[in-house]
């Protein structure tokens, strides 16, 4: 799903009206039947919604929503301010619920000593992807105040007071809901911790926008969505045999640091590489041997990897409690002069490099790095915002021609070509240590499997995620383990053989 800019979003309404023959309302009709039809599918028992309805296309939708919810039979009370000058559809959906009696009107004053009752639904319809300035004034204390409330909060499009491509001002004023319903794609702001934690849970809500010009508007900002996961995904081949699906190996492990290398290898093993290596110190062996029993054990030193000898076309994942004792670093970056195949680096493999940057340059084309932001600010440095330290990213991408995968919520994969690719599975259950080592054995196991380095980056981002929500459905956030994610991974494969392949795909 391409992620489109406000201005673009116009045009696409604009390209969708002439190619339709529709008009600017009909479109606004469109958008809040379907925001009317999920608040009847989600909340028909409860009958009492408070309207805010802003002046511009947003208030709008609010107008057609709280008209056909009225006619649905639930309570409906209205705020708005009329002595604003209200866009034309907007003030043609506003005459309409003027024209019907028992739907009231409220100026916006009348909401502080307003009693709403508990169960009433807030909907905020103050500004959408129109906003061009913080907010401030009588609409700044409106929302403060209607954030203040603890009702259930929903918001049309996007949260009034953020803005759909940027990071928030300073103390800006935002609401705060609970759920966004947002209409036919994500807007960046939504994908960014700093912004994406005012919208609480999406629903893009299709309005049927113009395909085509989804299919012909650049953009080089994407949300991984199960189209694109359809389109990567290889089923097995039954005709086939374990070289077919390539050599994987964990370059991981110190003394203490040995369930890293588990974990990262039972996440390889998992994903479907064909032969799995380990290459850890032997004071992990028994360890491993007992626990990975199909993958097969090369000593790389004592209680510290200090002798990279690697199995020949072998896809290397290096990282996972390798620990940065100065051996494991001198032997780490000797191997990086002369490595040439890409390879997936991860925690202690990042935090040597972090340390000898010099040595970046040596890093493999079309390698991938797995950062959290802590390493991501080690490698590169420091950045205000996540925007800016995605585009921090962006450069060091082109710049060092690797794939960066930066684990946040929500992950990026940023291409050595400027594309990014947000990720939408994944929870907070995942914020665990030992998560970012199954990362690593994903990635490294369908890399090995010839999946490019984009797709197995892409692909096994959302295939880590899937898993953790599968692992928390099955055992919730707190409880869940990053064990219990690589235990899921099977379910992830069987959901894409059931699910996602057959929607996708044309044979
Ligand atoms: N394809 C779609 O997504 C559709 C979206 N719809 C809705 O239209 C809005 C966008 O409408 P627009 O009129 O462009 O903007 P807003 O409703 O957000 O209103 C902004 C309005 O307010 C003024 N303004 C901007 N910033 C401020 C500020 N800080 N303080 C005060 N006033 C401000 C600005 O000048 C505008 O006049 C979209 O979000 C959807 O809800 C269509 O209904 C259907 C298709
Ligand atoms: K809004």
């Amino acid at each position: 799903m391409k992620i489109f800019t406000s201005d673009q979003i116009k045009k696409w309404d604009e390209f969708t009206m002439r190619s339709n023959g529709i008009s600017s309302l009909e479109l606004m009709e469109r958008a809040a039947h379907s925001c009317a039809k999920w608040f009847v599918q989600n909340y028909f028992e409860i009958n009492s919604f408070a309207i805010f309805c802003g002046a511009g296309n947003n208030g709008g939708d609010g107008f057609a929503i709280a008209r056909l919810l009225y006619k649905k039979g639930f309570e409906v009370i209205l705020f708005a301010d009329e002595s604003q000058v209200y866009s034309e559809s907007a003030a043609i959906n506003q005459k309409k619920c003027k024209d019907i009696s028992g739907l009231e009107i409220l100026k916006f004053e009348n909401a502080n000593n307003f009693i709403f009752k508990e169960n009433t639904i807030i909907v905020d319809a103050l500004f959408g992807i129109g906003l061009n300035r913080p907010i401030q004034g009588k609409f700044a204390h409106l929302i403060q105040f209607l954030n203040d409330l603890n009702h259930l909060k929903i918001s049309i499009d996007i949260p009034s007071g953020l803005m759909a491509d940027e990071m928030i001002a300073d103390q800006a004023v935002v609401f705060k809901a609970n759920d966004t319903l947002t209409f036919q794609s994500w807007k960046k702001s939504m994908l960014h911790p700093e912004t994406g934690i005012y919208c609480g849970n999406i629903h893009v809500r299709d309005i049927s926008l113009s395909e085509e010009f989804n299919s012909l508007e650049p953009s080089n900002e994407l949300v991984i969505d199960e189209k694109i996961i359809g389109e990567i995904y290889q089923p097995r081949n039954e005709f086939s045999h374990k070289g077919t699906y390539g050599k994987a190996t964990v370059v991981a492990g110190s003394y203490g640091k040995i369930g890293a290398v588990v974990l990262a290898t039972k996440a390889a093993l998992k994903s479907g590489s064909g032969l799995t290596f380990i290459l850890a110190p032997k004071c992990g062996y028994e360890i491993l041997q007992i626990s990975c029993p199909e993958a097969m054990f090369i000593s790389g030193g004592e209680n510290e990897v200090v002798n990279f000898s690697i199995e020949e076309n072998s896809t290397l994942g290096i990282g996972p409690g390798l620990g940065t004792h100065s051996d494991t670093e001198k032997s780490f970056l000797n191997f990086l002069k002369t490595c040439k195949n890409p390879l997936v680096i991860d925690a202690d493999a990042l935090n040597i490099l972090s340390k000898n940057p010099d040595y970046l340059k040596l890093i493999p084309k079309s390698s991938i790095i797995t950062p959290h932001p802590k390493e991501f600010a080690r490698l590169f440095g420091p950045t205000e915002n996540s925007f800016a330290r995605l585009d921090l990213a962006r450069e060091k991408a082109h710049e060092l021609q690797i794939y960066i995968v930066l684990k946040d919520h929500h992950t990026q994969v940023i291409t050595p070509d400027n594309r990014v690719f947000y990720n939408i599975t994944g929870n907070s259950g995942m914020a665990k240590g030992g998560s970012g080592d199954a990362l690593l054995g994903i990635i490294t196991s369908l890399l090995a499997q010839s999946y490019s380095p984009e797709n197995a980056a892409i692909f096994g981002a959302w295939l880590h995620g899937k898993a953790g929500d599968f692992a928390a459905e099955e055992f919730s956030k707190e409880a869940m383990l990053p064990s219990d994610l690589i235990d899921q991974i099977g379910n992830v494969f069987k959901y894409l053989n059931k699910k996602v392949l057959p929607k996708n795909r044309k044979d």
